[in-house]
């Protein structure tokens, strides 16, 4: 399912390839972040014109609507929104804790209100795997707890144990409900928890590592902890993970902490924040990101950069601004379509510099002309 293609002779970045029932996947990658079965505002067409491998879809918002039954009566998530390519699907217990109301944790599975329209509902380990499987993904993430920042160190300790005896379970359901080989077939990735103590990390990676899954996800992060804590997270979890199994740290991140989580060995990203920022009018440039309704750029002909996909890069700066201001549906779908074709450049770019041996120059000076102040 993995196979490792190459490892930079200077760190711990390492190109691989994913074979998964859709299609390959080039690792280090970035996942486009479709919640709801969509990436916003754009069409599948134009996510394969910007090179989009794999994209993320949630159990949680496709279970609360339209449902599992009714995608997986209709001929389940590729064929529903028509995209043929990889499908990976958070597993809803971290959508659950940022979106529902009255949630209450207990060790049969979480019981919350349904944020749309306020109904109990109750999401258990089982559930989520039925779920993902009626939905079809290439990849399933199990169910697990992903504690607050900051937490106690009692409750981030009680708090792993209950995603590795949900972790088990998970286990347990596939071994029981899924075919365990054959074309077609979804994988599993378990999450390693353990908030910012490194012996729990370990710990979470070690009993995660027994039960033997196709991959391993780092979560906990990119849950409002300061930039170190997160590095700090992926470097205490990452030795205790198999090497030649995929590593995806989930929720994250600017290009700089994508490129610094790609170093210490992480093969796998997804972050809303490309297309939720694209909404906002902000674009991300070699040089930084820029913020399109800015009165600088009411006469500035260039593209929003110079390494802009020709779909977008036919259009001036001035343009889009004015698009954003006139309140034009185009200006999100452009901004959407040119923050989404920069960090698949920039893992694209990781790809070529880790087969090169020179990621860490490759890195260092992209952080360079990134960070400095612009001229
Ligand atoms: C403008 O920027 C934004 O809107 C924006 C919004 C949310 C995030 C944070 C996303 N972070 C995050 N997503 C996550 C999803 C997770 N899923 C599971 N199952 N377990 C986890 O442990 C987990 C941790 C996460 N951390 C980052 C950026």
């Amino acid at each position: 399912m993995f196979e490792v293609l190459a490892r930079d002779p200077s760190c711990n970045a390492r190109r691989g390839r994913m074979e998964l029932a859709h299609g390959t996947v080039e690792t280090p990658i970035f996942m486009p972040v479709g919640t709801q079965g969509s990436v916003k505002t754009l069409h599948p067409d134009e996510l394969e014109l910007l090179g989009s491998q794999i994209i993320l879809g949630n159990t949680y918002h496709l279970w609360l609507r339209p449902g599992h039954e009714v995608i997986r009566d209709l001929g389940a998530l590729h064929k529903f929104a028509s995209w043929d390519r990889p499908i990976l699907t958070d597993s809803g217990g971290f959508q659950v804790w940022s979106l529902a109301k009255l949630r209450k944790i207990t060790d049969e599975g979480v019981r919350f209100q349904n944020h749309i329209d306020g109904s109990r509902m109750m999401l258990t380990p089982e559930l989520s795997m039925e779920i993902q499987a009626s939905l079809g993904s290439d990849i399933a993430m199990l169910f697990d707890e992903c504690p607050p920042y900051p937490c106690e160190r009692k409750y981030a300790e009680k708090s792993l144990d209950l995603t590795t005896r949900w972790a088990k379970r998970c286990k347990d359901w596939i071994e029981k409900n899924q075919p365990r080989s054959g074309e077609g077939i979804q994988r599993h990735f378990g999450i390693v928890q353990g908030s910012i103590w490194a012996d729990l990390r370990e710990k979470s990676a070690r009993e995660l590592v027994n039960l033997d899954f196709d991959g391993y996800a780092i979560g906990g992060v990119s849950v409002g902890e300061p930039e170190e804590e997160m590095m700090k997270a992926v470097e205490h979890s990452v030795p205790f993970l198999p090497e030649d199994k995929p590593r995806y740290a989930m929720g994250l991140g600017t290009p700089p902490q994508i490129l610094e989580m790609i170093g210490r060995g992480v093969d796998m990203f997804d972050c809303v924040m490309p297309t939720r920022v694209a909404r906002h009018g902000q674009a991300f440039t070699l040089d930084g990101p820029i913020h399109i309704k800015n009165l600088a750029y009411e006469r500035d002909e260039r593209p929003i950069c110079e390494s802009s996909h020709p779909h977008v890069a036919r259009f001036s700066r001035a343009y889009i601004r004015h698009l954003f201001r006139a309140g034009e549906i185009l200006a999100l779908r452009l901004l959407s379509f040119h923050n989404l074709h920069f960090f698949l450049r920039l893992t694209a770019n990781a790809r070529q510099a880790i087969s090169e041996g020179n990621f860490l120059e490759f890195k260092e000076s992209f952080i360079r002309r990134y960070t400095q102040a612009k001229s």
